[in-house]
Parts: C-alpha cells; structure tokens; sequence
C-alpha cells in the first residue's frame, strides 16, 4: 500500500512531509512507552507467573525486569575462578554472583561451569574448557538457533562482528545501569564541532555516510550516549564492502589499502595489490582484515563484486586510518539526529522532517526493508 502524497503542497525546502497520520501525542519516552503498553497490550489474558514481552514487562518489578533483561542478553560467567576467566568476569561481565543464578531455573549453577544464557528461549549449562577466548565463546554461542533462523545452521562464514556485536549486546546490558544509553548508530562531526548521529539497521548507510570526507569521523557504528556527550566504544569500523569502488567510497577504500600498504614487513604479495586479510606476526599490528570476500589466489586481488560467498562482505580497520577520523573519538551532543531506514517497497519518503514524538516512534520502529546482523545474513546467504 503506498501513501497517498499528491494533493499536497510540496514544501519550500523541498522535503516531503507526510502529515496523513494522527500525531503520536508523547512528548517523553515514559510517555511513549505507555502508549506503546497500551497498543501492544495482549487481547488474551496472561496466564499468571508466565512473562511476555511488553505485557509482562508493564506488571513486573525492577528486579523481575532485570532477571528478563539477563535472559536477553547471551553471557557467559566462570564459577571455577582461575585467574584468566576470572578477568573475563570481572572486566566483561561484571556480574556479582548473586545475578548468574539461571533465572528461568530454581537449580544452583555447579561448581566448575559456567553458566550461559543463550537467549530467552534456551538456558544452558556448559563447560568452557574446550574453548580459550572471547572469540571461540562467541563463535560457539552466539549462533542463531536452527528452529529459530528457519535454515540449517551453517559455520563455514565467520564474522569478527559476530564478537562484536555480541560484545556491545554486554554494553546494552551494563550502560543503562550506570544511566547512559548504548547506541547501534554512527556519527560525526563538522568543522564547527556540530555533530551529527546516524541511527539505522544494518546496512541502512551509517558506515557510508558517517564516513564523508568533508566531516570528522567519530565511530561508523556503537556508541554511548551519556551526560558528557557521546563516545565511540570501538576504535575502528567494519564496514561492508559489496561493489566497494574507489570512486564510491574513496576513503574506506583508502583504509584498507592504507592498512596493508603501510606494514613495515616486506610482504611482496601485498603490497600494491588490493587489500587482503592479514594479522603481521612480527609488529603486531593490526591491518585492515576482509572477511568472506573473494579474490584470487595467485595474484590475490579481491572481487569485491563477487556475492558468492555471502552479500555480505566486510572490511575491519582502526579508525586511525581514515584520514578525517576525530581521535579521540568522543564528540558533543548531537545537533542533528538522522534516522536511516533501506525502504524497497516506497512507504516512507526520501527524506523527512521529524517532530520529536515521530522521531521516538521511528527509533522504536527500527524500520528497515533489510535483514540486520552479519549473523543473520550469515545464515541466509549462506544456506540458500
Ligand atoms: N546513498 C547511499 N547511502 C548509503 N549507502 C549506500 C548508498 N548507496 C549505496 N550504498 C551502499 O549501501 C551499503 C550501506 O552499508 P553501510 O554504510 O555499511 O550500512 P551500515 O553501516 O548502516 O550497516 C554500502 O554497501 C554502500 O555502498
Ligand atoms: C555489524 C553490524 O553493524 P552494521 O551492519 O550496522 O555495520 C550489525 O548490525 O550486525
């Protein structure tokens, strides 16, 4: 169905308003949120004792909410305290004991395991030794469960965002604790310090847009917002690089380019050649790293027009490599807040003015025609 937009005077500045729909009369988010109870409200009664989603939510306590909130959230906690997990609990999770009682389960997590809550449909008790970093525990855990995804669960695409994004799910559990709000968003800055925030699903243009030669990068995707302003949680970006040209995107290509180009090992393969995946063994220095592109072996130059692996294609790089990156990556409140949306079926217009209730609906919509994780598109494009 398509908005009916002629009749309408087209507005001086030349955005499109649409004004069909009755305003959203909230003024806060509390307010929003009670709207939202409202509407969402089941139209059957819930059984008592049992917990779904915004229904639950408006009847439960402070700490029932927080043990739903832990079931949402995929950790990982250690009880047999040798002194490397020990780090993992304390720096990652920083979860007090009495929180990691399994809390769909009245059982005591045993002595020597670990507790993992997948998500809020599967807890499961399991033993970590098999596996010895972050990235082997994310890799393992963080996969979509088969019955959920509806394909065949497939391991051969691996994304270091997996880890990522697994990591940032921690950081939307511990920021809000401590009142500041943890952002799935880009931004960045103008030369008179104005700061701009791009809020959108994955692969709605925060990487691409945040990265504009004219303006000072500040993080192409997670963020906290606090009091202070707003910090970059990452260092570096991952963006996609599907039909990556140097003409369309010169400074991402640039970064790559500039990651492999610079290592101080003389790498006769690499240099001048297209970037390819490589960690140097001797500096240790992280170049940038491609992941499920595909190139050719023996000259090793990248497709970057080729989907056959995955659409979606990715580069890693510190964001010290592109040029225009605002290090520290800290910047002010935003002046402008921009909500992305990939809209294929024209319901939305190209651009919009939003009042501030439209702008808290659409960023509680998250509307976007695209799927939106690495993970997911890991599953689809690899299961076909
Ligand atoms: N006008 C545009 N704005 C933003 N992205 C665009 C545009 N045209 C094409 N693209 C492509 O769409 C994709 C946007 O991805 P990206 O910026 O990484 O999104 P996100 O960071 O939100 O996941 C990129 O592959 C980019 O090349
Ligand atoms: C890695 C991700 O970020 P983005 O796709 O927005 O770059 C993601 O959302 O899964």
């Amino acid at each position: 169905m398509k908005i009916q937009t002629h009749g309408r005077e087209k507005p001086e500045n030349g955005i499109c308003h649409d004004d069909s729909a009755p305003l959203v009369k909230a003024k806060t988010i509390d307010e929003l949120h009670s709207l939202q109870k409202k509407r969402l409200a089941p139209t059957t009664p819930i059984k008592e004792g049992a917990q779904q989603g915004n229904a639950a939510f408006a009847t439960i306590s402070e700490e029932e909410r927080q043990k739903l909130q832990l079931q949402s959230i995929r950790f990982l906690v250690d009880f047999s305290k040798p002194k490397r997990k020990q780090f993992l609990r304390t720096r990652i999770l920083e979860a007090p004991e009495p929180r990691l009682k399994n809390p769909l389960d009245a059982e005591e997590p045993k002595k020597n395991k670990k507790i993992i809550v997948e998500d809020e449909f599967d807890v499961k008790y399991k033993s970590f030794k098999k596996f010895d970093t972050v990235k082997e525990h994310s890799d393992h855990y963080f996969s979509i469960p088969e019955h959920l995804d509806g394909v065949p669960s497939c391991r051969e695409i691996k994304y270091a965002g997996e880890m990522k994004k697994g990591l940032f799910g921690v950081m939307h559990y511990l920021m809000p604790k401590r009142n500041i709000l943890s952002l799935h968003s880009s931004n960045n800055m103008g030369k008179y310090g104005d700061v701009a925030l791009f809020f959108g699903l994955s692969g709605t243009g925060k990487t691409t847009l945040s990265t504009y030669h004219n303006r000072l990068l500040i993080g192409d995707d997670e963020h906290c917002w606090s009091e202070n302003g707003i910090p970059n949680i990452e260092g570096g970006c991952y963006a996609k690089c599907i039909n990556l040209t140097k003409e369309k995107e010169p400074d991402i290509w640039n970064a790559m380019k500039f990651g492999t180009g610079k290592c101080p090992i003389k790498l006769d393969m690499h240099f001048e050649l297209e970037p390819f995946i490589f960690f140097c063994p001797n500096v240790c220095k992280f170049l940038a790293v491609l992941e499920n592109i595909v190139f050719d072996e023996h000259t090793r130059e990248v497709d970057y027009s080729d989907n056959s692996i995955t659409e979606n294609t990715r580069a890693s790089y510190p964001i010290e490599y592109i040029p225009n990156a605002k290090i520290p990556c800290v910047g002010l409140h935003p002046k402008n807040v921009i909500l992305l949306a990939c809209d294929a079926f024209g319901v939305l217009p190209p651009a919009s003015k939003l009042t501030l209730p439209q702008t808290m609906y659409h960023f509680i919509s998250g509307y976007t025609a695209l799927v939106h994780s690495p993970l997911h598109q890991a599953h689809r494009y690899a299961c076909p």
